[in-house]
């Protein structure tokens, strides 16, 4: 008998509040914490770093083009960075932005760099987070493989990784902003 891997996460497998059953109780504040993931970081520790390891026409992931409401195949800008603190990543994060989104208000996103996303987001009064949604990256998601690649030699990875997401809106344009947690996340501060 075939099995058929359903493509995961699909939309209605980003839930609105971490399952206390399946979520240790130190990653819950990274996963609700509405506020800005680089803070939260740079708070907890001495030396924080983005690496960026892409950032480039792709196309996104099928739940991700879904929710920007880009055509399946449709490519956008991604951005995959690698959040260190003190010099261990911690975070996988990419961001995606639908390349008509790109000129006008959101230019930003092109000429950011090594600095982190978070920075501009956060400072500006006209862009609007949408509520955090998570789920729980396996070996069914090119995310996950994603973050093995990354990562890969300098970190065992679980069988799972939790993840979470939300849509920036700046005058109604959206980016997507989702963030991947290594399991060294545990080692810093809840
Ligand atoms: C959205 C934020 O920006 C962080 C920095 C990112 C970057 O520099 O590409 C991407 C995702 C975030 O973890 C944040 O700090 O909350």
């Amino acid at each position: 008998m075939t099995q058929i891997l359903r493509t995961r996460p699909t939309r209605d497998d980003w839930l609105a509040h971490p399952p206390r059953a399946t979520v240790r109780p130190r990653l819950r504040p990274w996963l609700l914490d509405p506020g800005s993931l680089t803070a939260r970081i740079r708070a907890r520790c001495e030396r924080f770093e983005v690496r960026v390891v892409r950032q480039a026409p792709m196309r996104p992931h099928p739940d991700e083009a879904e929710l920007l409401g880009l055509r399946p195949g449709a490519r956008a800008w991604l951005r995959e960075v690698l959040l260190l603190a003190d010099g261990v990543p911690v975070v996988y994060a990419r961001s995606v932005l639908p390349r008509h989104n790109l000129r006008g208000a959101w230019r930003l996103f092109h000429g950011i760099g090594s600095r982190p996303l978070g920075a501009a987001l956060f400072s500006d009064p006209r862009i609007v987070r949408q509520p955090l949604r998570c789920t729980r990256l396996d070996v069914r998601d090119a995310r996950y493989h994603r973050a093995m690649h990354l990562i890969s030699g300098q970190l065992r990875l679980p069988a799972s990784l939790w993840a979470r997401r939300s849509l920036f809106r700046l005058r109604g344009r959206a980016l997507l902003v989702s963030e991947v947690f290594l399991p060294t996340i545990l080692t810093l501060a809840p």
